[in-house]
């Protein structure tokens, strides 16, 4: 996307965004409510207008592409429409007739791990299983390119730790994927590139461990000492755990070497535009 821009009434919703993910790369678009990650993946999804700029997914223009390029992409979105009466297996069964070439449904209703619940209603599902219901959705078509809204809002622990490893089998297989998500654990392990947008602006694009210079940031060197927990804020840990060692003559009792997590200068660059 070129100068995307967004607006409704009068709030610039999406503030003239420029952004390229690649193919097979698995991308996190991060930001806080209201900061429009939603309106700028509706726009790709061709499920909304655009105000102005260009955009291009797939090789097409979302606003003009047609049925044939919908086929090529999966959809989460972050609110679904489900037919509670359905059971899962016939809801998937259901979707995967769009498709020209679905992946096999009970194939699909295992990855999400809802083998199980494959017969009962979706209507009876709890929220994170139902939320399981459409991420198996969003996959049924095999898409080469997949959208995923706060996929995991709702997820307990174990359900969260499975849907990574689907969603790094499904980019090992070369999907391309781009997801939103508040969890900033699951953006480090998940994605490849990460970017920050706030008020409608994208603050920056990178690596997780890059971002905000994260690599590079001060260290803190923190220990025990017999009179207390003690830590030094260094550029160099490495000489300060080595001349620890050499104090304490082997073992440093309750050594850490830490640097700013995802979410410290995540908070940190948000932070700047409140
Ligand atoms: N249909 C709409 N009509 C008017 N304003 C809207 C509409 N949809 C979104 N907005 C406004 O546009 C801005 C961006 O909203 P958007 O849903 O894209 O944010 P978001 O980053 O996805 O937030 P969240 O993390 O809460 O899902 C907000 O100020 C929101 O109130």
């Amino acid at each position: 996307m070129r100068g995307l821009r967004k607006r409704y009434g009068d709030v610039d919703a999406v503030n003239g965004v420029d952004l390229d993910v690649r193919q097979g790369e698995v991308f996190a678009l991060l930001g806080p409510n209201g900061a429009g990650k939603s309106t700028a993946v509706e726009i790709l999804e061709g499920h909304r207008r655009r105000t102005a700029g260009e955009v291009s997914v797939l090789g097409a223009d979302p606003a003009r592409a047609g049925r044939d390029w919908r086929a090529r992409i999966g959809i989460v979105p972050q609110t679904s429409a489900e037919n509670p009466q359905l059971t899962v297996r016939e809801m998937v069964r259901h979707f995967a007739s769009y498709y020209p070439r679905p992946r096999d449904p009970d194939e699909v209703i295992e990855a999400v791990g809802l083998a199980e619940q494959a017969g009962r209603r979706v209507g009876r599902l709890s929220g994170g299983q139902r939320r399981r219901v459409d991420v198996a959705l969003g996959i049924i078509g095999d898409p080469e390119l997949l959208f995923l809204d706060e996929p995991t809002t709702g997820f307990d622990p174990d359900a969260r730790r499975r849907f990574w490893e689907l969603i790094q089998g499904l980019a090992h297989d070369g999907t391309t994927i781009l997801l939103t998500t508040h969890y900033l654990d699951e953006a480090e392990a998940l994605a490849d590139r990460v970017g920050v947008i706030a008020a409608g602006r994208m603050l920056a694009v990178d690596t997780p461990a890059r971002l905000g210079g994260r690599a590079t940031a001060t260290a803190r060197v923190s220990w025990r000492d017999p009179d207390g927990p003690r830590h030094i804020d260094t550029a160099s840990p490495t000489q300060v755990v080595a001349e620890l060692s050499a104090k304490f003559g082997g073992e440093v009792p309750e050594l850490a070497v830490t640097r700013p997590s995802l979410e410290d200068v995540y908070l940190e660059m948000i932070g700047a535009v409140r």
